[in-house]
Formats: structure tokens, C-alpha cells, sequence
């Protein structure tokens, strides 16, 4: 074998060790180029008419900066220091980093068609072929229509209104599933039973299943049960995966191949429509569909609808495209709604008095002898202020879903460049002390007084609040979030009472990002008091 000896019995690879010595050397000498380079010319490479910004490090750009699961507060230090409309360099990626309300009024104001894009990371061209709702990078053909197709069949108000039984039924099942937990006065980690509630509110509506049966799950639903809680976390990482080369395209061979991103994100695709395959089950629907009348009793839900709709330039969609477009749904619809109830809990039981009111506020609207119900919720402006406040100080997006632009951009003064990436930094904007007193501090009330008006379901409005984005690309599905989340949060408190297990406390302050999600850093263990002569369910 070349260069293979042997030395105190010992193997020792000199062919393996050139190669190490080799190579150290010419890291050496290109991390030493690479300082010089940074040093001399760093300022003088920057073009004048782009916005302020942290002077960036060869190659990488200011990634460094942005590393670790505190990325939302490390890029409103930033913006603290070099101002609301702030240019980074992420490897190669031009970006611009938006922090104040005012900024994101006059940018989408000025241009919105032209941020409205997404950019073409490698996770969604392999998970949703670039051409799902949520990753086609400009708003074309097929996302107009798709856009219009899922609002007039699922997510326009109308349409969430007439699911309203649906969710009363889901709802009370769940409601069922906690008393179990409370009756035997164990502790729980809400996070479980508010993803799955979420989980079955939504697939309930989308495909008229539910996934989770609590302890009458049979060994087939177990195993679902359990499969479509990993693939949906999963698919939070995935989706927002660090592949360097998106971001420093001639290191693709290195991510790709070397660090198996490509190959990673095959393997979780195959999962996910192997998955929902199951669920969904389009052939056994077309068959359903062949026998037309024979079937009389079948209601065909969403989709059914979907399979028929002519989306795709006059055409159907076809199969494999279907179960990647109702992923995107289920991923952003449970993921972001359960997250933020979570922290509106947390929040809850970590202000008392506040819990007690809105308590109060619901005992008054749907009395003592049945469960909250969605007529309720516009009678209930304290509890809607508590969801605000939350949203507010923990959005479940804080950085939004990544934006592009399409076209030169003038404003602020400034120039931005085509291909930017365009960071809404909701959280920044949300904790802004110009608009809002004391930002730090949970206070639902100051959605009843002096912010009022602020509304977070409009697209094109109220700039200092936006969980659910900015503009055309907004969130499509915010009517059906905003009903599930203040209803299940509603019933929450009416049918229970919340403490910390042992006398213990929560900081609900202590939120990092997974993926882009915003998540309590420690689980939220609490133990359900059922509130004596109020429904459970
Ligand atoms: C509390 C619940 C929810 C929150 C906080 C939320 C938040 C968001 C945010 C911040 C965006 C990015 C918008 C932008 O780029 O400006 C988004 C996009 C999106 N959301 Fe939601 N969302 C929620 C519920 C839902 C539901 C229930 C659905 C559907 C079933 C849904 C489907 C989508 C889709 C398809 C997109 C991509 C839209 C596009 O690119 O055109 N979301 N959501």
C-alpha cells in the first residue's frame, strides 16, 4: 500500500498526512489573504446609495452575525446600531433588513410588487418544487390562482364561518382528551395537546379526518399520530435548512454533496409524501368520484374540490404537486398557531391578574353552562387584546417567510438592488419604543386604549403589528389562525384554571427561534385545574 509504514505498531498514512499539510496550508494562506483583503479594501467596495450596515467579512458576508437561535434579537441589536433599514451581506446574497413600521409602510408602499417574490432556496425547490403558494418566487400564473382557489374554497370568511361546526366538534373532542389529564391531576406539556388540537382543527377542515384520538387511538392511528408530529417538526427544519450555498453558490458541491443537505431534504420529502399519501388517499377519492351517485352520502371537502379545480393554466393539478401544496397548508397553519398559543399561555400564567380577567371577561360573555363558542369572540375585546399583545411580543414568524426582491427599489433614499433579500423583522418592529411604551412589558390593555385601532388581519394597514406579514404575499390562512387561536385560547381559560407544577414559575420571555418558528426554550408544563361548574367539553 502507497505510503503506508508502520512506526511503534502504529499505521501511519503519509499520503493521508501530505494531503492534511497541504491543505492546512493554503487555509492559512487564504484566511490571511482573506483578513488582508477585509481590512484594506472592506469600506471602499461599498456602494454609496445602499443603506447603512455592518461592514461585511470576505466570503461570508455578515453570516456570522447571524448564527445561533437568537437571530431575531441579534438582528434588532443591529438595527439598533445602524438604523431601520439596515444592508447585510449574507455570503454572497445581498439583504435588507426592515426594523421599524414606518420603514416597512414606505418600502411596500413604494414597491410592493416588486418584494413580493420568494428567493429559490434548495430546500424549496426539493420540498415544494418552487412552485407551492408559499415558495413561488414571483407571484405568477398558477400562485394567483392557487391564492384565489384557497380563499374562495377554505380561507375566505364566509368560508372558515361555515366550518364552524366542525371545529365546535373537534374542539370538545380535545377538550376531552384534557380533562382525562386533569381528573387524574397530572401535569401536562401543553405544547402536546396544542399542536394536536390545532392538528385536528385544521385536517379536519382540509381533508375531513382527524389525526389525533387521544387514548382511543387504534395501533395504525398511533403510528400516524406519531409520524405526522416528527415529519411537521421536521419540515420546520428542513425548510429553513443552513445550506451554504444558497447563500454562497460556488460551495455547492460542499453543502450539497459533502454535508448531505441534498440528499437530507430528498429523504425528508420521501417521508413527508409517503406520509400524506396516506392521509390524503387521492386515488381511493377518484375512485369515490368515478362512482358519482353511488355515493350519494359523501360530502366532498377541500380536497375533493381541489382535485377537480382547473389551477394550473386551465388544467388540473397533478397528484404529487396536491399533497406538497395541502404540507405547506398543514405545516403553516398548525406549527404557527399552536406556537403562539403556547407563548399567550405562558404569558397568561406568568401575569395572574391577567388571566383573571380575561377569565372574568369570558365568564360574563358565555356564562357558566356551555363551552365559548366563535359568535363569543367578538364580545370578548380583552381576551382579542391578549392574542394582539402576544403576537406583538412573540411573533411566531419574527423574521416573516423569506422575501426577494424582483426589481431596483428607490426609496428611504436609498437604492436596493434586485435579488435582495427582504427580512420583515416583525419582532423588531413589534418591540419598537417609538410606537410602543415600555415594549418589553406584557400590557394586552394597550390594544384597547391607545393602539386600538391596530389591525393585524390587514395586509396593507397596520405596519406595527403583523404576525401574519405584510402586503400580497401576506398570510392567506389569517382569518381560519386568528379563529382557532382565540377560540382554543378562550375555552382554555373558561374551562380551566393554569398554575406552574410545585409552585414553580415560567418565563415566557425566554423564546428562541427553531427553523423560523418562534418556541418557548423550555417546554410549558402546567398543571389544568378544571373550573368547578363550567363544561369541559
Ligand atoms: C396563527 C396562525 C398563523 C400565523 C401567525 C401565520 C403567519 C404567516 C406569515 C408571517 C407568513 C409570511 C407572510 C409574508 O411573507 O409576508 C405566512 C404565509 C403563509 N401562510 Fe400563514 N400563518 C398562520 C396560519 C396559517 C394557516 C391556518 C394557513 C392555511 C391553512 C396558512 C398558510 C400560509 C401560506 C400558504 C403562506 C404563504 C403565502 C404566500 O407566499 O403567498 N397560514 N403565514
Amino acid at each position: 500500500m502507497v505510503g503506508l509504514q508502520r512506526q511503534n505498531g502504529a499505521a501511519v498514512d503519509w499520503q493521508r498526512l501530505g494531503y492534511v499539510a497541504g491543505a492546512s496550508a493554503v487555509v492559512v494562506i487564504l484566511v490571511t489573504e482573506l483578513i488582508v483583503l477585509y481590512i484594506v479594501r472592506g469600506k471602499a467596495q461599498r456602494q454609496k446609495d445602499l443603506p447603512p450596515g455592518p461592514q461585511p467579512w470576505p466570503m461570508v458576508g455578515n453570516l456570522p452575525a447571524l448564527a445561533g437561535a437568537m437571530l431575531h434579537q441579534n438582528l434588532q441589536q443591529l438595527a439598533a446600531k445602524f438604523g431601520p433599514v439596515m444592508y447585510l451581506r449574507l455570503g454572497s446574497v445581498p439583504c435588507v433588513v426592515v426594523s421599524t413600521a414606518e420603514v416597512a409602510r414606505a418600502l411596500v408602499g413604494a414597491s410592493d410588487e416588486h418584494l413580493s417574490s420568494r428567493p429559490k432556496l434548495l430546500s424549496f425547490s426539493i420540498l415544494s418544487e418552487n412552485r407551492t403558494m408559499g415558495t413561488a418566487p414571483s407571484p405568477g400564473k398558477l400562485w394567483h390562482s392557487l391564492r384565489k382557489f384557497s380563499s374562495s374554497e377554505l380561507l375566505s370568511v364566509n368560508r372558515v364561518a361555515s366550518y364552524e361546526g366542525t371545529r365546535r366538534e373537534e374542539l370538545s373532542n380535545m377538550m376531552q382528551v384534557l380533562l382525562e389529564t386533569s381528573t387524574r391531576g397530572e401535569a401536562i406539556n401543553l405544547k402536546f395537546w396544542l399542536f394536536q388540537t390545532a392538528a385536528n382543527l385544521t385536517t379536519r377542515m382540509l381533508v375531513n379526518k382527524r389525526i389525533y384520538y387521544g387514548n382511543k387511538a387504534n395501533s395504525y392511528q398511533e403510528e400516524v399520530e406519531k409520524e405526522f408530529e416528527q415529519v411537521l417538526k421536521d419540515r420546520v427544519h428542513y425548510q429553513s435548512a443552513p445550506v451554504i450555498s444558497d447563500y454562497v453558490p460556488w460551495l455547492r458541491f460542499f453543502s450539497e454533496k459533502m454535508q448531505g443537505w441534498r440528499s437530507k431534504l430528498e429523504a425528508h420529502r420521501d417521508r413527508e409524501m409517503s406520509l400524506f399519501g396516506k392521509i390524503l388517499e387521492l386515488d381511493k377519492r377518484r375512485k369515490r368520484a368515478a362512482k358519482g351517485e353511488a355515493d350519494a352520502s359523501y360530502i366532498p371537502d377541500f380536497v375533493d374540490v381541489m382535485m377537480e379545480a382547473p389551477v394550473d393554466n386551465g388544467k388540473v393539478l397533478d397528484d404529487k404537486f396536491i399533497i406538497k401544496q395541502l404540507i405547506e397548508f398543514f405545516t403553516a397553519g398548525v406549527e404557527t398557531s399552536s406556537r403562539a398559543l403556547e407563548l399567550a399561555m405562558a404569558e397568561l400564567v406568568a401575569n395572574p391578574e391577567i388571566m383573571k380577567r380575561a377569565q372574568e371577561e369570558v365568564d360574563t360573555i358565555a356564562g357558566k353552562d356551555r363551552l365559548v363558542q366563535e359568535s363569543d369572540i367578538p364580545n370578548l375585546p380583552f381576551l382579542t387584546a391578549v392574542m394582539k399583545e402576544t403576537f406583538r411580543m412573540h411573533p411566531s414568524l419574527p423574521l416573516g417567510f423569506p422575501r426577494e426582491s424582483t426589481a431596483p427599489i428607490e426609496a428611504l433614499g436609498y437604492k436596493i438592488p434586485a435579488r435582495t433579500g427582504i427580512i420583515f423583522n416583525a419582532y423588531a418592529i413589534h418591540r419598537d419604543p417609538a410606537v410602543y411604551e415600555n415594549p418589553d412589558e406584557f400590557n394586552p390593555n394597550r390594544f384597547l386604549q391607545q393602539h386600538r385601532n391596530v389591525n393585524h388581519l390587514a395586509a396593507f394597514d397596520s405596519y406595527e403589528l403583523i404576525p401574519f406579514g405584510v402586503g400580497r404575499r401576506m398570510c392567506p390562512g389569517f382569518n381560519l389562525g386568528n379563529i382557532i387561536v382565540l377560540l382554543m385560547l378562550a375555552n382554555l381559560m373558561h374551562s380551566y384554571d393554569w398554575c406552574v407544577p410545585d409552585g414553580g414559575s415560567v418565563d415566557p420571555i425566554d423564546a428562541e427561534m427553531r427553523g423560523l418558528v418562534l418556541c418557548p426554550r423550555n417546554p410549558l408544563i402546567l398543571v389544568p385545574k378544571h373550573r368547578e361548574g363550567v363544561p369541559a367539553f
